[in-house]
């Protein structure tokens, strides 16, 4: 079996507020999407990044010297799009073949994350990281309020771990059908695809505040 990743970074961070793309910014003079591709690399050695379609060529520098096989390509409107443009790229991969698609917003995922993953997808179509929730939680906020079962629940993360084949096919029929998600095991799931899940890892946050960027700041620039 083959295995690629796709790291989608080609977000703006208008969230984060920066002046630069999100995935550029640095912690601990690495930028985020480097950091991310570091990890990738020890479980693969073929990495494509969408990237915004005016910096391809900061990304490509910001990646030189990562230990894989890395294209940059640019990505779509949504993340979901980006993740279609990265699959694409890895046409020439079979079926049975395996991507993890993974956001350069969670660098620091710990890499016994992609294990469990890759174990998991021996046996499923798809396998996703779920943090536990340790919240009381409620859904109606604002409305008709109601609490809801948190040992049913979960946080899920990236790197999502498929056989490429069902999520090529997920993705392409749900462009046909109109379908988004804010992932893509949701995709998978939705069409009838076996998906597993396995234990996430709080490093596996994502950066999405300037304060989810300034507790990994506080945790890594120090080591
Ligand atoms: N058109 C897009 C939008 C997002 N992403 C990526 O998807 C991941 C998750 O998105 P998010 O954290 O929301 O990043 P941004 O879209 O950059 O953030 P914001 O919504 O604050 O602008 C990020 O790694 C981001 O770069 C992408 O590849 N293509
Ligand atoms: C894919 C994801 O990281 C799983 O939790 C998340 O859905 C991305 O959401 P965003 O709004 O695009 O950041």
């Amino acid at each position: 079996m083959n295995l690629a990743a796709v790291i989608t970074a080609a977000g703006s961070g208008s969230r984060l507020g920066r002046d630069l793309p999100k995935a550029l910014v640095p912690i601990d003079g690495v930028s985020l999407v480097r950091w991310a591709a570091s990890y990738l690399a020890s479980v693969t050695d073929r990495i494509v990044v969408t990237a915004p379609a005016d910096a391809i060529d900061d990304f490509v520098a910001a990646l030189d010297g990562v230990a894989a096989r890395v294209s940059v390509v640019p990505g779509g409107s949504s993340r979901q799009d980006s993740v279609a443009v990265g699959l694409a790229e890895l046409a020439d991969l079979s079926d049975d073949d395996a991507v993890l698609v993974h956001d350069a917003a969670r660098p620091f995922m710990p890499v016994a994350v992609f294990g469990r993953l890759l174990e998991a997808i021996e046996h499923h179509d798809a396998a996703i990281p779920v943090l536990a929730v340790v919240d009381t939680i409620v859904s109606g906020v604002g409305g008709e309020v109601e609490y809801l079962d948190r040992d049913r629940l979960g946080a899920v993360q990236t790197p999502q771990a498929f056989r490429i084949g069902a999520v090529r096919d997920a993705h392409k029929r749900a462009a046909a059908d109109g379908i988004v998600a804010t992932d893509d095991a949701s995709l998978v799931l939705h069409y009838g695809y076996r998906l597993a899940t396995v234990e996430g890892d709080p490093l596996g946050r994502k950066i999405t505040y300037p304060e989810d960027l300034e507790a990994f700041e506080r945790r890594f620039s120090s080591r």
